[in-house]
């Protein structure tokens, strides 16, 4: 709703109360039309403001009415009327003015903003285009190419931003009502003419067709397939090509083609998506909202390699203190330049001061010995880790966190070496550690639910999405690559290149192919953890080269690491690289002459396989992974699963997430096609459709909320 006072006797005052962010929901437009209406017959009331309730402005339309019927006063006319008033109305911006409410903000004839303030129009990050306005309006107001910018990107300007470029008229660091309500007043009586964006004249620039070309290439380019980028370009453009009522007409009929399509559902399943995965639960009970976390100070980082630096950095930089070890002297030497660089480009990126002096380092594990939280980060070994959890458990002060980084070894495991295995838990953070957003946050059966609390909250101060997993083999990120990476393989076996099953994968909006990443990652990693598992055998021939366990396995991979084919590192792996180190990907004719060797090797007739296929067989199967790891109770919800893909594995959020996708393309459909090709490669484990699939599927299919009620309540594991 919207509450109206009077202040100072001429000033009507329009309160927006929708919490937490003001959204525009029906209550809240039909309050601004009736407290508009009420502030304009009111003859002692001269001006007006408009402001939001708890320091917040308005955090534009209501995202949850978008699946429901809409109710209540449209926008665009409730915006006309404000613009329309013969009594100046202010917009007081405090918080926030993001989307339909920064739409609202431009209807008001003045705009005041507190320097604290964040605007933005980010409804393409929700698949949709700004369509209160928007797109007609914010060009008049500051330029194309300013107004193209926000509006493709969503990004929110600061206060300082906005009034430089000209959206604000002002910018206080005190109360903006209070200085909106002062404004008021001094622009009572004045003539409104000059004051409405939209009587504005259309755009004008020499070079606005190379300005309309350039922004297209680019959101094309970096939109990986998604729409509304390319039609926000589309909306900007009739602003200067049509009078602002015809550009009106095509925001609306823009926005209606975006309102209804597959990537706005899938954008707006994912906003909620990585705000609900805070509200974590295991299958013992264990809860966010009844578990506290312990208080973090001081952390510790053992080992400095890649991810042992990153995660300095983010612990820095989220104020903690930290002691980062590294044994051997020339490494932490060198390790401390390298963190020193890191936090210096990143401060100055950020614009934050620097944390250099955050991070004490030391030779010794003994150092940390007074920090509350340890995460250890050293080679994915689990002999080198059992060690040094050992170690840690008699160093660390009674009570301090016991964390590893592994990628998937078994957390029980480790805390089976120390006195206290409740105080153990998983953070598996994603390379680059400083600049990932994803935190896997892995509990063990003896894990305590504090512990867990404490890693969550650990995670969000680090600026991370953390997702609660339960602990498994590769957890659930790697867990369910694992499917997807041996149908890419398999692939090769039959007949694709490397090229064939990226180019698929990049189409579907990935932002790399498989080969890619695994060339980017380094080929070693998962050799390593394969001959750890004893599936490598070196000069193994006939049958036996392709089966472990009784199931099709691909020795790819291993006999390119063989070769001391390693990746990007090494300039040489599924791809070619000009040097060691390089990274442009170049198809090489060794890869294809050595696959067509491999194939007559092992009587394999290598047949052209379609797009189709390619990607069904990949996606699919990891899809299956994903609904056997929701029967297991590795995960709490598919929304878990689908925020580690698109935060962690370069899955395109206008896709949703991998659980989301198969609910748009169908369950049925999925179920469907893992049944033919299982049916076609019986060897294949990873195809055989899980149990959960099969009961959704006979289910009708219900919506993604509702698959929860499917689950079965697994084995406690806290
Ligand atoms: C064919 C049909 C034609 C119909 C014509 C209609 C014409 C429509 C015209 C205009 C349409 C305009 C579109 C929009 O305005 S879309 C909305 C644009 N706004 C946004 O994208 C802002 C989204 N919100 C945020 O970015 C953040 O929430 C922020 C406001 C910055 C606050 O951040 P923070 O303090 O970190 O808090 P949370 O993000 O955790 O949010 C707190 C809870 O509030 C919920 N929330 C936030 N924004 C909205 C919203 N706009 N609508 C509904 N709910 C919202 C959020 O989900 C959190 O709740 P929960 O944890 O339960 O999920």
């Amino acid at each position: 709703m919207a509450f109206y006072s009077r202040v100072s006797g001429s000033v009507g005052v329009i309160t927006l109360q929708n919490p937490p962010v003001n959204a525009l929901s029906a209550a809240v437009r039909q309050g601004i039309v009736d407290t508009m209406h009420r502030a304009l017959s009111e003859p002692e009331v001269k001006s007006v403001v408009i402001c939001g309730q708890n320091g917040k402005f308005c955090g534009g339309a209501d995202i949850r009415e978008f699946g429901a019927n809409m109710r209540g006063p449209p926008l665009v006319p409730m915006i006309h009327l404000i613009e329309a008033a013969e009594k100046p109305v202010v917009a007081a911006i405090e918080g926030v003015a993001l989307g339909g409410g920064l739409e609202l903000a431009l209807g008001c004839h003045y705009r005041i903003a507190h320097s604290k303030a964040r605007l933005g129009l980010p409804e393409v990050t929700l698949g949709l285009l700004p369509g209160a306005g928007g797109t007609q309006r914010l060009p008049r107001l500051i330029g194309v190419p300013a107004a193209l910018e926000l509006i493709t990107t969503g990004r929110h300007a600061t206060a300082a931003e906005a009034l430089q470029l000209g959206i604000v008229d002002e910018v206080t660091d005190h109360s903006a009502v209070d200085a909106a309500v002062k404004f008021a007043q001094s622009v009572a009586g004045k003539s409104l003419d000059a004051r409405r964006i939209s009587t504005y004249p259309r755009p004008r620039s020499p070079d606005l067709a190379e300005i309309f070309e350039k922004a297209m290439k680019e959101v094309r380019r970096s939109a990986r397939g998604a729409i509304a980028p390319v039609t926000c370009v589309q909306a900007v453009h009739a602003s200067v090509t049509l009078p602002y009522a015809k550009g009106m007409e095509r925001e609306r009929e823009l926005f209606s083609t975006l309102f209804t399509s597959g990537q706005a559902h899938a954008l707006q399943y994912y906003f909620f998506a990585q705000r609900a995965v805070s509200r974590w639960s295991t299958p013992s009970g264990a809860r966010w909202d009844t578990s506290k976390p312990r208080p973090v100070h001081k952390a510790a980082v053992i080992g400095l390699g890649t991810m042992g630096r990153g995660i300095s950095v983010s612990l820095a930089q989220a104020g903690l203190s930290v002691v980062a070890v590294e044994t051997q002297e020339k490494q932490l030497l060198e390790a401390k330049q390298a963190v020193s660089g890191m936090l210096e480009r990143s401060a100055k990126r950020r614009g934050v001061p620097l944390a250099d002096d955050k991070i004490k380092y030391n030779c010794s594990v003994q150092a940390v010995a007074d920090a509350d939280l340890v995460i250890e980060a050293v080679f994915e070994d689990m002999a080198l880790k059992k060690t040094i959890f050992q170690q840690l458990s008699g160093i660390c002060k009674p009570g301090t966190l016991l964390c590893t980084n592994t990628s998937g070894l078994d957390i029980d495991e480790l805390a089976s070496q120390t006195q206290s295995p409740e105080l153990v838990v998983g953070m598996h953070f994603f390379a680059p550690a400083h600049v990932m957003k994803l935190l896997e946050v892995v509990y063990g059966p003896r894990s305590s639910p504090e512990a867990l609390a404490t890693a969550m909250e650990m995670g969000k101060k680090m600026g991370k999405v953390s997702v609660a997993v339960g602990n498994c083999r590769g957890f659930v990120g790697n867990r369910m690559l694992k499917p997807y990476l041996e149908q890419a393989f398999f692939l090769l076996e039959e007949g694709a290149t490397p090229e064939q099953v990226d180019q698929v994968l990049e189409e579907f909006g990935f932002a790399m192919g498989v080969f890619k990443v695994s060339d980017l990652s380094g080929l070693d990693v998962g050799w390593k953890v394969r001959k750890a598992d004893g599936l490598v055998v070196p000069g193994s021939t006939g049958k036996s080269a392709r089966i472990r366990g009784g199931s099709r396995y691909s020795p790819l991979g291993d006999l390119l690491c063989e070769q001391g084919r390693f990746g990007q590192k090494t300039g040489r792996g599924w791809y070619q690289y000009d040097k060691p180190g390089g990274r442009v990907a170049k198809p090489d004719p060794w890869l294809h002459g050595f696959l067509e060797e491999y194939r007559a090797r092992h009587g394999l007739v290598a047949r052209r396989i379609d797009h189709q296929e390619m990607l069904e067989r990949c996606l699919y199967a990891l899809i299956n992974e994903g609904f056997q790891i929701l029967q297991d109770g590795i995960a709490a919800g598919p929304e878990d699963i689908d925020v580690i893909y698109v935060l962690g594995y370069g899955w395109p959020r206008h896709r949703g997430g991998p659980m989301f996708y198969a609910g748009l393309v169908g369950l049925d459909k999925v179920l469907e096609r893992l049944e033919h090709y299982h049916q076609v490669y019986p060897d294949v484990l990873g195809l055989k459709p899980c149990s959960l699939i099969r009961k959704l599927a006979a289910s009708s299919s219900p919506p993604i909320h509702r698959w929860r009620e499917f689950i079965q309540k697994p084995r406690s594991q806290l």
